[in-house]
C-alpha cells in the first residue's frame, strides 16, 4: 500500500522540481555557465590559430561566439544610439554592471579592437578565464589599488601604441539594487591619462525578468543605450570628479528612462 501512494509522489517530484521557478533559475544559471565554458573549450584553439596567443583580435571570436546564447534564456537586446560607437581611435567605454548576463548586451555592440577591464579572478575561470586572457583582457587586483592604478597607466599606453579600446564598468562590482552604484575613479583617469573620449553605455534594469536574491530568472528584454561621447581633451588629474560625476549622472538619467519600473529586491525604483 505504501508503495503504491509513493509511486505517483516519486514520478511527481521531478515535475514539481521541473516547474518550480527556483530550480529553473539554478538550472538556467548552470547552464549559462557551463555552455560559456564549452564555447571558450572551443574557441580556445581557433583563438591560437588565428593570432598565436594574447592578442585583442581574439575578441572577435568571443563576439562571434557568444552572440547566440540570448535565445536560450528568451532574452531581447534592443540597442538604440549606435551612431555613438562610430568613434575613429581608441575610447573608454564604460557601464553599469548587473550580472554576469552583460556579457550578453556586451557582445552585441562590442566595437572591433575592443576589450575590457577585469578582476583577476576571472582568470582562473577555466577555459574562460583562458580565452579572458587570450583576448587581451587586463585583469586587476581590487584589493590592491597602487597595483590596480599601474596596471591601468600601462593600459592606457597600451591604448594609443595599440590603438585600442577598453571596456570598463566604473561600479567596480555586479550591482542590482535599481540604481547605479557610485562611480570608482580609474576608467576616468585612463581616459584622461590617454586623452581619449569617453563613450558610455547603460544597460536597462534586469529587475523585470532576473532577480538573484529572489531566484527569479525569466524571459525579457534587455535595452542597451549608447550615449554620446564625452572628450577629455585637456583634460588633466583634477578634471577627474567632476568627469565621474557628470559620466554618473547622465547615465542614471538614461538608466531610470530605459528601466521599466518594477519591483526592485532593494526598494522601488526612483523614478
Ligand atoms: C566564448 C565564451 C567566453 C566568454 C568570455 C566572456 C568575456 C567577457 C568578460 C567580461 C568580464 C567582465 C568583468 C567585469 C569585472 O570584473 S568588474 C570588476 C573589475 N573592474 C573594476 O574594478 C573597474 C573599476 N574600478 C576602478 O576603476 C577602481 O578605481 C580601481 C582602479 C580598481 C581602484 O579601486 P579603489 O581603490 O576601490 O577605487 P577608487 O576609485 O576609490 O580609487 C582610490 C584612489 O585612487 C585614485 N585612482 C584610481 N585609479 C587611478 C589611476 N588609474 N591613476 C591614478 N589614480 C587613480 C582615485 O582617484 C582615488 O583617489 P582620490 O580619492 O580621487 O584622491
Ligand atoms: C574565481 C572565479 C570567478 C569568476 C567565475 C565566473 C565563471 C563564469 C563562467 C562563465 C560565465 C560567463 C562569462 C562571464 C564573465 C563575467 C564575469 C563577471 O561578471 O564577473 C563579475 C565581476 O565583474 C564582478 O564581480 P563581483 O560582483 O565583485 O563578485
Amino acid at each position: 500500500m505504501d508503495v503504491v501512494w509513493m509511486l505517483p509522489l516519486l514520478l511527481l517530484f521531478p515535475l514539481l522540481m521541473w516547474t518550480s521557478s527556483t530550480f529553473l533559475f539554478y538550472f538556467k544559471k548552470f547552464f549559462y555557465v557551463a555552455w560559456m565554458m564549452l564555447l571558450a573549450l572551443l574557441g580556445i584553439p581557433v583563438c591560437l590559430l588565428k593570432s598565436g596567443g594574447r592578442d585583442v583580435e581574439n575578441m572577435r571570436v568571443i563576439r562571434a561566439m557568444v552572440r547566440h546564447v540570448k535565445y536560450f534564456f528568451g532574452l531581447r537586446i534592443e540597442v538604440s544610439g549606435w551612431e555613438h560607437l562610430q568613434t575613429v581611435g581608441p575610447y573608454v567605454i564604460i557601464s553599469n554592471h548587473q550580472s554576469s548576463l552583460d556579457v550578453l548586451g556586451m557582445m552585441e555592440i562590442l566595437p572591433d579592437r575592443c576589450t575590457t577591464i577585469a578582476k583577476k579572478e576571472l582568470v582562473y575561470a577555466g577555459t574562460v578565464g583562458l580565452i579572458c586572457w587570450l583576448s587581451g583582457i587586463v585583469f586587476i587586483n581590487r584589493k590592491k589599488t597602487s597595483d590596480a592604478k599601474s596596471v591601468m597607466a600601462d593600459a592606457a599606453k597600451t591604448m594609443l601604441d595599440q590603438q585600442i579600446r577598453l571596456w570598463v564598468f566604473p561600479e567596480g562590482t555586479r550591482n542590482q539594487n535599481g540604481d547605479l552604484l557610485p562611480f570608482k575613479k580609474g576608467a576616468f583617469h585612463l581616459a584622461v591619462q590617454a586623452q581619449v573620449p569617453i563613450v558610455p553605455v547603460v544597460f536597462s534594469s534586469y529587475n523585470s525578468f532576473y532577480l538573484r536574491k529572489e531566484k527569479q530568472f525569466n524571459s525579457g528584454t534587455i535595452k542597451l543605450k549608447i550615449l554620446p561621447k564625452i572628450e577629455t581633451k585637456g583634460m588633466t588629474s583634477e578634471d577627474v570628479s567632476s568627469l565621474s560625476d557628470l559620466s554618473h549622472s547622465l547615465m542614471r538619467t538614461a538608466f531610470l528612462e530605459i528601466s521599466d519600473s518594477v519591483p526592485q529586491s532593494n526598494g522601488p525604483l526612483k523614478h
